[in-house]
């Protein structure tokens, strides 16, 4: 394994070895607490542009599932059909793995995709670091070509039309309901969810006009990078808004898209929610649901239009996670009730939603 160094924009330097495909690499550095997950979070386009930090301390113990894809073309395990993370960073790569279900070991998947994977890092103390000065560029370098430094922007760039399909795709043709999805990122899991509820999905661009469309109901994906960079999509729905009561539902940079539409502002989180074990409480109520995350951003709902209220907040730091209109049958959440990985209490959002539809 050859050495390397992660060093961030501040200048702080990691020092650990190489374990995956040997490439130096530039991203946002961020951290995330799950205790498992990396096949789904690895695969989670909403993780394009940045390095994952993996907290939990050993990583790949239980190797990586197949890459098998349904008759409806979504893949059986994954969330999507390729590996959207930059690089992932971790304490204590573990050689071996056991599972009923893996085929490969997360090494040689990385090498196969040509992601780089470092290992002998004290992600705790990174994550100290992160926690106190808030996410960071940082970047991967290997010691024995120290000069072959990779650059890399995050802030303003557009991932969601990197990741987003270029192309409409029809699943369930002919059930029951049909949903225009709008592909910021989505991950498989949200796709799966809809037509288990026994709904026709058109997966379309981020940027697709779907206005004029015959459809009953309108879902809004997660996706990678600033929402701010997708006013195209918060144009049309601010259309559909105008034009049609149709249900609207969204997820994470679904939340952020329907929050600028309805007038609100964005901002940085200095260091997100990526986890599995994010409180929210139901705003109104004294439920409180152990959610799923993976976002940088927020809704600032103190700029939210009179017609609109939170529907759901963050009970570690009281941020927005989740808003609805006040009359009409339009409702998000920032974190990700499909799961995938991570606890599925909030699974309802969809039964609503499909509700919602008849
Ligand atoms: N998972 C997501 O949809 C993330 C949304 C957005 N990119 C953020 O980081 O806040």
């Amino acid at each position: 394994m050859k050495n390397v160094t992660l060093v961030l924009s501040d200048g702080t330097k990691f020092h650990g070895q190489s374990f995956g495909y040997d490439a130096p690499v530039a991203g946002e550095v961020v951290f995330n607490t799950a205790m498992t997950g990396y096949p789904e979070s690895l695969t989670d386009p909403s993780y394009a542009g940045q390095l994952m930090t993996l907290t939990y301390p050993l990583v790949g113990n239980y190797g990586v599932p197949p890459f098998s894809v349904e008759p409806n073309g979504l893949p059986t395990f994954m969330e999507s059909d390729k590996i959207y993370a930059s690089a992932i960073i971790v304490a204590d790569y573990s050689e071996q793995f056991s599972h009923w279900n893996a085929v490969e070991s997360l090494a040689d998947w990385l090498k196969r995709e040509h992601v780089p994977g470092i290992t002998g890092i004290d992600t705790r103390q990174l994550t100290k670091v992160l926690r106190e000065h808030g996410v960071m560029m940082g970047k991967i370098i290997f010691d024995d070509d120290p000069d072959n430094i990779p650059s890399a922007n995050y802030e303003g760039v557009n991932f969601v039309d990197q990741v987003s399909c270029k192309e409409v795709v029809r699943y369930n043709e002919g059930a029951g309901k049909r949903v225009v999805l709008v592909d910021c990122g989505v991950k498989a899991n949200i796709i799966r969810c809809l037509i288990e509820r026994g709904v026709e999905v058109v997966r379309v661009p981020w940027n697709y006009d779907y206005t004029d469309m015959d459809f009953d109901g309108l879902f809004l994906a997660n996706g990678p990078g600033d929402p701010d960079t997708c006013q195209d999509a918060v144009d049309i729905i601010r259309k559909q808004m105008s034009q049609s009561r149709k249900p609207i539902c969204g997820i994470c940079m679904g939340n952020q898209l329907l929050g600028k539409a309805a007038g609100a502002s964005i901002y940085k989180l200095k260091y997100g929610h990526r986890s599995h074990n994010q409180p929210v409480r139901l705003v109104g109520s004294e439920k409180c649901y152990i959610t799923s995350q993976n976002h940088g951003y927020a809704v600032d709902a103190h700029t939210l239009g009179q017609d609109w209220e939170e529907l759901f907040v963050n009970m570690n730091d009281g941020s927005n996670e989740g808003i609805r209109h006040k009359t009409n049958p339009w409702f998000t959440s920032q974190f990700h009730p499909e799961a995938c990985s991570g606890p599925v209490d909030t699974m309802f959002m969809f039964d609503r939603f499909v509700e919602t539809l008849k």
